[in-house]
């Protein structure tokens, strides 16, 4: 089992585009979007601990520890594999919560394919998503580790190795949207056309649940408006929301960016990456 010093990351996402196209039978939306992982995120460090099951011992203060992903994530893989040894996880929170940069899902991926590893397991990646769906659709593209165009909820993933990897402006406007509101608004138009990963590159990148998320939380409007003053082209919602970002034309630019947002929101510049650090980190494929 490891060190404790060992930290294992546990990046953002950006949906660098989302359609609702559908509803399933079971309430859920179909959904196209474009996934890819930033160079900003969490950290997670595992520990063994005497007896059985799965125990936080630091995170964040919002999530009680029984209901923390990680915890959640670890006891699914304790259950499915018969684990007798004890885990103990620490996260280091970074990322913003309910922000759309699918944090929590980032941490429980993270905790997935480490303790497979770790407690020699022998899940294969097909394996771990599928364990990980059960806990948000965000975990599959997480577990997978690569940027990926997404359709059904989120898990039928395609890879997209060769996207640009710019520097981004992330913005947090300092409120919280509910994925769950947002969904069942009777105001949401769910039946969107679909687009093919062609007109993705082309340049169609619009977030359809924006116009929504805008009347419901104006101040994230304020927020695009923002980027837009500072010469960021085009800035959209990740996911639900409440996060903004726009691509800068360099690291630079992108701090100077940060460094002039206004003291009641909360901003932070990350590269775009194809690949989740943690694959290299544990030698995945
Ligand atoms: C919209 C996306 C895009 O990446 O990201 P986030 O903004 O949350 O990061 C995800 O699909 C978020 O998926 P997931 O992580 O499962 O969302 P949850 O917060 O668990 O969903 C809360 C509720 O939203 C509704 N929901 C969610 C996803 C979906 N495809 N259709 C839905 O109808 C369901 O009623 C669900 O119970
Ligand atoms: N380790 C965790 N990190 C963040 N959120 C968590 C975690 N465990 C459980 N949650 C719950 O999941 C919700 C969604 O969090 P998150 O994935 O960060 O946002 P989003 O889905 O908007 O990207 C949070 O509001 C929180 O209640």
């Amino acid at each position: 089992m490891a060190e404790e010093q060992v930290a294992y990351p546990a990046p953002a996402k950006l949906n660098l585009m989302l359609r609702v196209i559908g509803r399933r039978r079971d309430g859920y939306h179909l959904l196209q979007t474009v996934f890819q992982f930033l160079d900003y995120g969490d950290a997670l460090r595992f520990v063994s601990l005497p007896g059985r099951g799965a125990r936080r011992l630091a995170g964040a203060a919002e999530v009680s520890p029984e209901s923390d992903l990680v915890v959640r994530a670890a006891q699914l893989l304790q259950d499915a594999c018969g684990v007798r040894e004890g885990v103990g996880i620490f996260v280091d929170k970074r990322l913003p919560m309910g922000g759309g940069l699918g944090g929590g899902s980032s941490d429980a991926a993270t905790t997935l394919l480490v303790l497979n590893q770790l407690l020699g397991l022998g899940l294969s990646l097909a394996e771990l998503a599928e364990l990980g769906l059960g806990l948000g659709a965000d975990v599959p593209v997480f577990v997978r580790g690569r940027a990926a165009w997404a359709e059904g909820v989120g898990e039928q993933l395609t890879p997209l190795p060769e996207l640009p990897t710019p520097w981004y402006v992330v913005l947090h406007p300092g409120v919280s949207v509910s994925t769950g509101s947002i969904f069942s608004d009777p105001e949401l138009t769910r039946s969107h056309s679909p687009i093919t990963i062609r007109d993705f590159l082309d340049g169609v990148q619009d977030n359809t649940l924006q116009a929504l998320v805008l009347a419901r939380y104006p101040v994230i409007g304020e927020a695009l408006n923002w980027l837009d003053g500072q010469g960021i082209a085009a800035p959209r919602l990740t996911g639900s929301g409440a996060c903004v970002f726009g691509m800068a034309d360099s690291r630079e630019v992108a701090g100077s960016i940060v460094r002039r947002v206004p003291a009641n929101w909360v901003a932070f510049a990350a590269q775009g990456s194809n690949r989740h650090p943690l694959h290299a980190q544990l030698n995945l494929e």
